[in-house]
């Protein structure tokens, strides 16, 4: 696929910046970027390279290599002007300052509810009033007790949650799950899914405005490449 990647001559004074996410989302992007088109500085794939921006085989864009949650932000705060996060990340960030336009269909997982074997369904979840949760994701966490009525307690840990519920700092933790082996390996199980997980292409709502043709240039591409897989 070619399409075309207008670029005006004001825009051609600034290179757009694409936020990518470091980790296992950046495994499953690679084939994607392939199809695009995007070919990063060769030091790109060198995980002990300390650069953190790089160019690429088109003048116009750079790439910046950041932690997921950070993409998020980057893209927010129109540092950067397109990215790839997981649906997870934006659900937690809540901002309308990113537009999500491509499901790319990869970083497949959901958000889920767990507790120890021991204690599921012991009581009964719905006379809950208050719940000690443990998780990365405080908002996620409030928002879909406090939709059941329940006020969260939240316990914010950044990884290793489910420690939390064998050690007594919480009953249930809130955390991403595919294949459930980390939640077997732990003696916990999943109680109830949130949500649905997949990593999103993103836009900054105000370059949209201000750099429309380059940006629904990548948008197409990318829409272009997810078609031709
Ligand atoms: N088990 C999983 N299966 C599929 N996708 C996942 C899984 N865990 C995480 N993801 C996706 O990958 C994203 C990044 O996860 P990853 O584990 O690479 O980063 P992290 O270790 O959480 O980040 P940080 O370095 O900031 O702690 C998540 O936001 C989610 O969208
Ligand atoms: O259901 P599973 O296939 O076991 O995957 C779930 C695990 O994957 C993620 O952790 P990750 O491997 O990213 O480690 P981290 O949270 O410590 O970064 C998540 O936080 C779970 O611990």
């Amino acid at each position: 696929m070619d399409l075309p990647l207008p670029l005006s001559e004001a825009d051609a004074a600034t290179s757009l910046v694409m936020a990518l996410p470091k980790g296992r989302i950046l495994s499953e992007l690679k084939p994607v970027l392939a199809r695009v088109g995007i070919v990063p500085a060769a030091d790109f794939e060198d995980e002990d390279s300390r650069r953190l921006r790089f160019e690429t085989n088109h003048a116009g864009l750079d790439v910046v290599r950041v932690r997921p949650f950070d993409v998020a932000t980057f893209v927010a705060h129109g540092a950067a002007h397109i990215g790839v996060c997981g649906a997870d990340v934006l659900m937690e960030y809540e901002t309308d300052q990113i537009y999500a336009p491509l499901d790319l269909g990869i970083g497949r997982c959901r958000i889920s509810v767990a507790e120890q074997v021991a204690t599921a369904g012991q009581d009964d979840a719905s006379r809950w009033s208050r719940i000690a949760v443990a998780t990365k994701y405080p908002n996620i966490a409030r928002r879909h007790f406090s939709a059941r009525g329940i006020q969260a307690e939240v316990v914010h840990l950044n990884g290793a949650m489910e420690l939390a519920p064998s050690l007594g700092i919480s009953r249930v933790i809130v955390d991403l799950v595919q294949t459930g082996s980390t939640l077997k390996a732990n003696g916990l199980v999943e109680t109830e899914v949130i949500a649905g997980v997949t990593s999103r292409l993103i836009v900054n709502r105000t370059a949209l405005k201000t750099r429309p043709e380059e940006i629904a240039g990548w948008i197409a591409r990318f829409r272009a490449a997810l078609a031709a897989a």
